[in-house]
């Protein structure tokens, strides 16, 4: 579905990416794994089209979007949930999920917002809160409803559960697994941490210093070779 080539990247002057190829998984979980500053956030904004790559390519679908702008790369499915949880902090959860379905068509807003709330049920316990207001917890699942009510086909998290407590954490985990398992929808999920995005990942690509170093099969097996590219 999402196919990079050779794809180089960075800011002003500042090369990050130094030719990244990789492939997504089809209705399972990409999971680019690295430390802080490996480029993952960076290779997500290349994906989405944030930043534009200064050499490679990029397909979606056997169409090459290298140079198509964001809100081409949101038509043709992908949905971005970038890191530090956003949504708008002075309207409720319920609010934040409506503002995503009005850009839905108008029969289907209503139903959309309930699915993202049964996947999410944690959100019904704060649907008339303001989302300023949430824990972070909260906030993720929020963005990560909010990126559903778009029908994606690709999911793309950026540390989705970097700095949240455990007991939310494993429902975040438990949900997306079973996105991609049940859904049918293709992940692509940045981590620092390598238990539950490994051992939950079709497939794995470590990312060091804006290189991919080792990639395979996911699973639990692919821990010691993951733990050795990363040197942890
Ligand atoms: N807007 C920016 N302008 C210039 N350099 C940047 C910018 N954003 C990131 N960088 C640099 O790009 C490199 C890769 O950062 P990136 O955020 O992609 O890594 P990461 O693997 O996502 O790490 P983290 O988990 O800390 O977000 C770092 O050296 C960082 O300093």
């Amino acid at each position: 579905m999402l196919e990079l080539k050779n794809v180089t990247a960075g800011y002003d002057r500042t090369q990050v990416l130094g030719g990244v190829s990789l492939t997504s998984a089809e209705n399972g979980i990409a999971a680019v794994l690295g430390h802080n500053g490996a480029g993952k956030t960076t290779l997500l904004r290349a994906v989405v089209g944030i930043i534009r790559p200064t050499g490679g390519t990029i397909t979606f679908d056997g169409e090459d979007i290298t140079q198509a702008p964001p809100n081409q790369r949101v038509r043709r499915g992908m949905a971005y949930v970038p890191q530090g949880q956003q949504s708008f902090e002075q309207l409720s959860t319920l609010e934040n999920l409506q503002v995503v379905a009005d850009g839905r068509p108008r029969p289907r807003r209503r139903q959309l917002v309930d699915q993202a709330r049964e996947r999410f049920p944690a959100l019904n316990e704060v649907i008339d809160k303001k989302a300023g207001l949430l824990s972070g917890g909260q906030r993720q699942q929020l963005a990560i409803a909010r990126a559903l009510i778009t029908e994606p086909r690709m999911l793309i998290l950026d540390e989705p559960t970097e700095g949240i407590q455990p007991s939310v954490v494993a429902e975040i985990e438990r949900t997306v697994t079973a996105l991609a398992a049940e859904d049918g929808l293709s992940v692509l999920l940045a981590a620092q941490h390598v238990g539950f995005a490994l051992n939950n990942a079709s497939k794995y690509f470590v990312l060091a210093s804006g290189r991919v170093t080792s990639s395979g099969e996911g699973g639990s097996g692919a821990q010691d070779e993951v733990r050795e590219a990363m040197a942890i």
